[in-house]
């Protein structure tokens, strides 16, 4: 609950935060007021002392009315604001975390995340919608039982004795009841996991339906009915205890009627007032329970978004907009000495190094290995994706640290081998209409693809013109180095000579640096610079000997 408040004072500030709960105190204060001209109306009605139209009462009435209408108003306007800020605040702030994570612990953060923007940051804002409502319940709750001490002490021990009783069977179901919720919720993770499953491999279980069958077979029903029983039994725990607090609640009207009033000698007049705040303290007690559930699963989902905020903070590199780039002319090299790295906490950890790399302005070096034997560790290490555990870079004979890391990775444009190509130019900086005519021109695609703006016309290309277009854009960065995995793996044989022999001479002539991962022995020739990766052990290689050994 301290999590709830705290994400809503975080949201709304402490000024916004009273703002609203002094409207819903003063919402609850004009019911309490209602009611209590009610019952003093019925007093004088029952005691025979009103026989003619009151004018103030009706001026009173009509007042009191008049208040609530402006009050209900304004707060149910102010909760609307609240929780569509909280709504955008929430997923912001959640957003620009992730933009700012580090990439080895994002990676295994993805489905978390998607369901805490999804789901959780769903679940408290529809809650910020009753939660003045909850808290004004709980004023007026606490006005009537205190009004109720000053009918009659006797009877609101008596009241009291059964509000404990009430409560204490609430407490006693609600840690079964969070348990619940919180399971159910953990589900909702492995629930958009297999749906991932699903989109992303539609087109594997659209060639056998049999893959979908077992995932809704075994993985989605399981889910789903794990998560029915447990949202199931946790509604059932809270319908319970309202229940029996409705019961409880008759049960004390009944017997302050028929049997309290007698026994303690209390006048009908103050019976039936003490009657009356009873009933009208049961409705908000009641709201108080129909909203328990959502503000239980709201806890649960606090608790879920503060989590994972924790771990983006702690995961943060502070990954800031680089101020500064460096130019293909100011870059004169990189150098790396006995780099290591190894991926923590997996089963089997696989390590690479230590490695010993250079490369200097406008040479191009391919990397060349089997696969699984660390090419693409070593690439992300050199990007400053995966920190190194050990060993050091540098970039112009300057030492990469936490500190220039941000601007270190701007020196690279790069086409992963899991490349994900946007569908328009994010970065206009560099942004040159001739260049991009001429690059069009050189890789074949001026027929294929338009550029609108910064939007390109399509990206519903083949694999090999999506690849294209990636180092396209990737080119336009106008960045020091350029670094492709297998970018050529998916070229037909006519443009993979064409790259090879005609694209890579004409960008070193532009001074773009290369850095390629080529298992295309046909072309290594065409580098400056050949290595050989071999159980996380980088070494150098003769381009020559090896344009022989293919030969033979
Ligand atoms: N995120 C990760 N966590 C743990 N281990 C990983 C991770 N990514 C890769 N590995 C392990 O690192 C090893 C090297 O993988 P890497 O992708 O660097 O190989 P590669 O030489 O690029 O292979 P390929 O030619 O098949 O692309 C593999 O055995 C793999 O299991």
């Amino acid at each position: 609950m301290k999590q709830l408040w705290k994400i809503i004072l975080l949201q709304v500030g402490k000024w916004g935060l009273l703002k609203n709960v002094s409207l819903g105190l003063l919402s609850g204060l004009c019911s309490f007021l209602f009611i209590n001209l009610v019952t003093r109306v019925v007093s004088l009605l029952t005691a025979n002392e009103l026989k003619t139209i009151s004018k103030e009462y009706i001026l009173a009435f009509a007042f009191t009315i008049l208040v609530y209408i402006w009050v209900r108003r304004s707060l149910a306007l102010a909760i609307i604001h609240l929780s569509q800020s909280l709504f955008w605040k929430l997923r912001k702030q959640v957003l620009s975390l992730v933009l700012q994570a580090n990439y080895q612990q994002m990676s295994g953060l993805k489905v978390r995340i998607s369901s805490v923007l999804v789901n959780d940051v769903n679940v408290l804002t529809n809650t910020s919608l009753s939660l003045i409502e909850f808290v004004t319940a709980s004023i007026v709750s606490t006005a009537c039982l205190i009004y109720l001490i000053s009918l009659s002490p006797a009877l609101f021990l008596i009241t009291l004795g059964i509000a404990l009783l009430g409560v204490t069977v609430y407490l006693v179901g609600s840690g079964k009841n969070n348990l619940y919720f919180e399971q159910s919720r953990s589900l909702e993770d492995s629930f958009i996991d297999e749906l991932n499953s699903v989109l992303h491999g539609f087109k594997e279980i659209y060639m056998e339906p049999k893959k979908g069958k077992y995932i809704f077979d075994h993985k989605i029903n399981t889910i789903a009915r794990t998560a029915f029983s447990n949202n199931t039994a946790a509604f059932t725990g809270f319908l319970n205890n309202q229940i029996t607090g409705q019961v409880l609640f008759y049960i004390l009207i009944s017997s302050v009627l028929l049997f309290f009033s007698i026994q303690l000698g209390i006048k009908p007049a103050a019976t039936v007032n003490y009657v009356f705040i009873l009933l009208y303290l049961l409705g908000s007690i009641e709201t108080i329970m129909v909203l328990l559930p959502n503000i239980v699963r709201a806890k649960v989902s606090s608790g879920r978004l503060m989590d994972l905020k924790k771990e983006l903070e702690e995961a943060n590199f502070s990954n800031p907009v680089s101020e500064t780039y460096m130019s293909k002319e100011e870059f004169c090299g990189i150098s790396v000495n006995e780099l290591e790295f190894n991926y923590a906490g997996a089963s089997s950890p696989f390590s690479i190094g230590p490695i010993n790399f250079s490369i200097v302005k406008g040479e191009t070096v391919f990397i060349y290995g089997g696969n699984g034997s660390g090419k693409t560790t070593f690439i992300h290490s050199v990007l400053g994706l995966c920190k190194p555990s050990s060993g050091e870079i540098k970039l112009n004979d300057v030492n990469i640290d936490d500190n220039n890391y941000p601007f270190y990775r701007t020196v690279f444009s790069v086409v992963f081998n899991d490349f994900y190509l946007f569908d328009e130019i994010l970065v206009a900086d560099h942004f040159d209409l001739d260049k991009w005519n001429y690059f069009l021109y050189l890789f074949e695609m001026e027929e294929i693809v338009q550029i609108d703006g910064l939007r390109f016309s399509t990206t519903a290309l083949s694999t090999g013109q999506r690849k294209r277009l990636a180092l396209i854009v990737a080119l336009l960065e106008e960045k020091p180095v350029l670094v492709i995995d297998e970018w050529a793996a998916d070229q037909d044989p006519y443009f993979r000579k064409k790259f090879y022999t005609e694209i890579i001479p004409i960008l070193k002539k532009q001074g773009v640096t290369i850095i390629a991962i080529t298992h295309d022995d046909r072309y290594y020739r065409c580098a400056d610079k050949l290595y050989k990766m071999e159980y996380g052990i980088l070494s150098e290689e003769d381009v020559n000997v090896s344009e022989e050994k293919f030969i033979s």
